[in-house]
């Protein structure tokens, strides 16, 4: 990826990711949803995505542009909200992710 694309994923989305990870309501998104665990998930969620699997491809460098690491991002919380009641622990937490990551994006 060119540089500016190095520079954002060392610096801004690393460190974005790790404010993410680390936050009280992250508990539903830090690894894939276990699909034994939850057998519909597979077939209801045709791109799963977890912040586990976001910190890898950062790691690895596929991310093209940071549009594309937001873009993972937000995919955890469409898949939460086609998923999980909103009215659901599971379904708050990613209300409240994603209020917190849009407000922290902004701010980039
Ligand atoms: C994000 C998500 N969407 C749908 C179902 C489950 C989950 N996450 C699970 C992660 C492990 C703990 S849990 O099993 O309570 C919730």
């Amino acid at each position: 990826s060119p540089p500016t694309v190095i520079v954002f994923c060392e610096q801004c989305g690393s460190g974005l990711l790790c404010e993410m990870e680390c936050h009280e309501h992250a508990w539903p998104f830090l690894v894939p949803v276990n699909t034994k665990q939850f057998p519909q998930y597979k077939k209801v969620i045709k791109c799963p995505m977890d912040l586990s699997t976001i910190k890898r491809k950062l790691h690895d460098g596929t991310y093209k542009c940071k549009e594309e690491f937001a873009s993972d991002v937000r995919l955890i919380f469409s898949n939460c909200e086609v998923f999980n009641e909103d009215d659901s622990p599971v379904g708050r937490a990613g209300h409240n992710m994603r209020q917190f990551f849009d407000a922290r994006w902004a701010q980039l």
